[in-house]
């Protein structure tokens, strides 16, 4: 992780719904490399926060800028530099494993050779060279996410977004899927992930906790155990939802 250069900048990222405060006041920063877990209970403002850096609404108001670019003028810049892999949208069922690498390749603008080159190096990769020809909806769930992982870095984003990634895997896949996150971290790109599940927090460099749209905590998880004197991320997240609640 390269600690000085920031490829995500968020001041007083604030949107509101009407009346309603969804995101209120986020400030972080991530740095290149960095695995950076982004973590709420349900309803706590994630989804609404990452559309907003991929690109995809715009704030009330904040200064933002991811990659390089800003979110309210420089959005079409932004997406070509960024991936982005969700529980619910990834690869197209229909398609075989190689027309979706071929698919999204051509998206990003990639040629037919560069397709070719790095589809076949992604197959070897997985060990999937076998099931080139398959259609994704016949293959296991954690084949496919480790796939439409894969798919959504294969532009060579600088930084990729994962919305719950692994949701409905087994635990042995989920390590699977997150090998893949770290050497993709290791080649210098950055992660920006939510999960429900707090042994992936573990496996975070730094956790952020937003609670009813607002940052609670911010740290590595080791600090964030210490801070709140807790054994595992469960327990920390569990006490800032109690705070929450008595608050209220
Ligand atoms: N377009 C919208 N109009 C009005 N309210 C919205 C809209 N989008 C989201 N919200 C509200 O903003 C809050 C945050 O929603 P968001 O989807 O960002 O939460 P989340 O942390 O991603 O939750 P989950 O873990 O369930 O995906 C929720 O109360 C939701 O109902």
């Amino acid at each position: 992780m390269n600690k000085d250069v920031k490829v995500i900048k968020v001041k007083n990222l604030c949107k509101k719904f009407g009346d309603f405060t969804a995101n209120n006041n986020l400030s972080f920063e991530v740095s290149k490399g960095e695995i950076f877990g982004f973590l709420g209970a349900n309803g706590a403002g994630k989804t609404t926060a990452i559309k907003i850096l991929c690109g995809l609404s715009y704030p009330t108001s904040g200064e933002i800028s991811v990659a390089g670019f800003d979110v309210y003028k420089q959005r079409e810049q932004l997406k070509r530099n960024i991936g982005y892999m969700s529980q619910k949208f990834s690869l197209y069922e229909d398609l075989t494993v190689f027309e979706n690498i071929r698919f999204y390749g051509g998206i990003y603008g990639l040629s037919k050779e560069v397709i070719h080159r790095k589809a076949d190096d992604l197959l070897k990769k997985l060990d999937l060279q076998h099931a080139r020809n398959k259609r994704i909806s016949s293959l296991p769930l954690g084949w496919k996410q480790k796939l439409a992982f894969s798919v959504a870095i294969f532009h060579d984003p600088e930084i990729v977004f994962l919305d719950e990634p692994t949701g409905g895997v087994d635990p042995v896949t989920r390590r699977q899927f997150w090998d893949l996150i770290y050497e993709a971290s290791r080649e210098g790109i950055t992660i920006f992930v939510t999960t429900h599940y707090m042994d992936e927090a573990e496996y975070c460099d730094r956790v952020s906790i937003m609670v009813d749209g607002k940052i609670e905590a911010l740290d590595t998880p080791a600090k964030l155990k210490e801070d709140f004197n807790a054994v595992d991320m469960d327990q920390v997240f569990l006490a800032l939802a109690r705070t929450a609640t008595n608050v209220e």
